[in-house]
C-alpha cells in the first residue's frame, strides 16, 4: 500500500522537496506546522511525516527538538539532507527599492540575515509558517512586500524573481527528520538520537554520561541542550551517536546512561543519509 507522508507545507516548501526525495511514490499531504505533522503521525493519521531538524548555518530547528522531546509515540525513522538555495521574490510590479516588509520562515530569514541587513536595511522582517506560506503572506500584504522562498515556489506562484542565492553562505544544507511511530531496523550505517535530563545538578553528571560512549569508542556527532521549560537553568540534553541502539556496544552505553539520569528517551535509530553523489 502506498505510504501517506505528511510534511511542513504548503506544496513547494523545502520540506516537500525532502519528502519527494525520500519517498517519490508516497502520497504526500501538507500540514501548516511542524507540531501538526507530529500530531498526525502520533495519532496514526499519517504513516510518517517530514520536518526540518537542523541547518548548517542556523543550527537546530528548536520546534522539532521540542516536539521530539515532548510528544510520545514519535520516533525518527530516517534522515534526508538537501541543499538550500533561497530566492527573493515580489509581486509583479513591486521593485526591490520600494520593498518595506520581507516575509519568510524564521530559519530562512536567519540564513539570509547578512544579505537582508546589507540590501534591505529599512525593511521589516516578518515570520511566516513556511517559505511558501511567506509568498501568500507577501501577496496579501497591504504594504510593498517581498518573500524568501525556494525556486519551486517561483514556478507555482505568479511572482517576479528579484534575486537568487541570497543565503549568507553558498554551503547551506538542511537535515530533515522522517518521523514515524517506530524507528528503523539496523543497516550497519546508523545514527541514534537520544535525550535525557537530571533532576539534581552534580559536578561531573554530564561528563560521566558522555563517558559511557567514549569508553566504548562510540562517536558522538551532536550534543546540545534545550530548556526544560520548568525552571531557568534546567536543561534537557540531546545527543546523537553513530551506531544503532540494537548494536551491543550502543545498547550498553545507552543502558549505562539511563542509570545515571532521571529522564531518558531514545528518539530513534535510523540510517545515516548518503548523498546521491556518494
Ligand atoms: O519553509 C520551508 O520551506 C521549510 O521547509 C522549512 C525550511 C525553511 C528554511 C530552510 C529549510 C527548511
Amino acid at each position: 500500500m502506498t505510504e501517506c507522508i505528511g510534511y511542513l507545507g504548503p506544496a513547494g516548501t523545502y520540506t516537500e522537496q525532502a519528502a519527494l526525495l525520500y519517498a517519490p511514490e508516497a502520497t504526500l499531504k501538507p500540514y501548516p506546522t511542524i507540531n501538526a505533522v507530529g500530531a498526525a503521525v502520533a495519532n496514526s493519521e499519517l504513516d510518517a511525516g517530514v520536518v526540518p531538524i537542523e541547518n548548517s548555518l542556523e543550527g537546530s530547528v528548536t520546534f522539532t527538538l521540542d516536539l521530539l522531546i515532548s510528544q510520545s509515540g514519535l520516533s525518527i525513522r530516517n534522515e534526508v539532507v538537501i541543499p538550500i538555495d533561497h530566492y527573493l521574490v515580489a509581486p509583479r510590479g513591486v521593485e526591490a527599492d520600494v520593498v518595506r516588509v520581507i516575509y519568510s520562515h524564521p530559519q530562512a530569514l536567519a540564513q539570509c540575515r547578512g544579505y537582508l541587513e546589507l540590501r534591505f536595511p529599512q525593511a521589516q522582517n516578518e515570520a511566516s509558517l513556511s517559505t511558501v506560506a511567506a509568498v501568500a503572506d507577501m501577496q496579501a500584504s497591504v504594504v510593498p512586500a517581498a518573500a524568501i522562498c525556494p525556486q519551486r515556489a517561483t514556478e507555482i506562484y505568479d511572482v517576479q524573481v528579484l534575486d537568487r542565492g541570497i543565503q549568507d553562505s553558498p554551503v547551506n544544507q538542511t537535515r530533515f527528520a522522517v518521523l514515524a511511530r517506530a524507528d528503523h531496523a539496523p543497516t550497519g550505517h546508523d545514527r541514534t538520537s537520544i535525550c535525557f535530563s537530571f533532576t539534581v545538578d552534580r559536578p561531573g553528571s554530564l561528563y560521566h554520561c558522555i563517558g559511557e560512549f567514549s569508553e566504548r569508542n562510540i562517536n558522538l556527532v551532536k550534543i546540545e541542550s534545550r530548556p526544560t521549560k520548568q525552571a531557568l537553568g534546567r536543561y534537557i540534553f540531546l545527543i546523537d551517536c553513530i551506531g544503532h541502539r540494537a548494536e551491543p556496544d550502543v545498547a550498553a552505553a545507552l543502558e549505562g546512561l539511563r542509570q545515571r539520569v532521571d529522564m531518558f528517551k531514545i528518539l530513534g535509530s535510523y540510517p545515516l543519509w548518503e548523498p546521491a553523489d556518494g
